[in-house]
């Protein structure tokens, strides 16, 4: 097994059998939330146009994501796991669009397992990885790819995964959210001059859920869906 971590959301990657793509603060916090509130999948769009594009397409969708952080005029949901407690998700699709999870997700395709993740479900997306795809190959290439370009919330998340898929405990999970509290993305959530960001936010992104599936990057039409797979249906793939 080579395992190679990449920081940032602007690369582009030699070909592999997995990809993990990570986003802590907060895109695929979000989306791991939305998931347990019952949304069915999530659309990635790489621009604003292309997000309002998908939204002309598919008009019951909803779209969710930030620019700078920040809610974008037309869009239903912002970039908030807090926030988006209070919405009904039930049976809906999102289309997302973020600075750094979901653009470095469309610049890491070139794989044939994709999956995205946070904090929240880092240990089910490694476990399930180390068991069901592991097993079968050992010579397996993995890029775990810390999608903010210097914060270390990412990064500790990808060395955390790292360690699991090794079994070296090379970071604990309380190492991982002491990083993450520290980190320059975190920052803006503790400044009491910024209170569009919610230190609840950095909360529900270091709380560790036991949720009994992955989120997995395959296609609806031609375009990239996150869709959270049970892990034990991965295991007959
Ligand atoms: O909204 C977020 O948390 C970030 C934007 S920024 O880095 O805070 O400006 O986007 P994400 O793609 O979720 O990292
Ligand atoms: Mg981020």
């Amino acid at each position: 097994m080579t395992i190679k971590i990449i920081q940032g959301h602007n690369h582009t990657l030699g070909a592999s059998r997995i990809n993990v793509i990570i986003d802590v603060i907060r895109a695929f916090t979000v989306a791991h939330y939305a998931f347990i509130k019952g949304v069915q999948g999530i659309i990635l769009a790489g621009t604003l146009d292309d997000a309002f594009r998908l939204k002309r397409q598919f008009p019951e969708f909803i779209l969710a994501g930030e620019i700078q952080g920040l809610p974008i005029a037309g869009f239903d949901l912002d970039n908030s796991p807090v926030r988006l407690q209070n919405a009904d998700l039930r049976g809906k699709f999102l289309i997302q669009k973020t600075t750094n999870g979901v653009k470095a997700t469309l610049n890491s395709l070139n794989a044939d397992h994709i999956f995205v993740t946070g904090f929240t479900n880092a240990r089910t997306t490694a476990e399930f990885i180390k068991h069901k795809l592991l097993r079968e190959d050992t010579a397996i290439s993995i890029h775990l790819i810390a999608s903010h370009p210097s914060g270390d919330d990412d990064l500790a998340c990808a060395q955390y995964i790292s360690g699991i898929l090794q079994n070296s405990n090379r970071i604990s999970a309380d190492e991982t959210i002491e990083r993450i509290r520290k980190s320059e993305a975190a920052k803006k959530f503790y400044d009491p001059a910024k209170p569009d960001f919610l230190q609840e936010d950095i909360g529900l992104c270091t709380r560790e859920l036991s949720s009994e599936f992955v989120m997995k990057v395959n296609y609806k039409d031609e375009l990239p869906l996150i869709e959270k797979v049970q892990v034990q249906e991965l295991n007959h793939e």
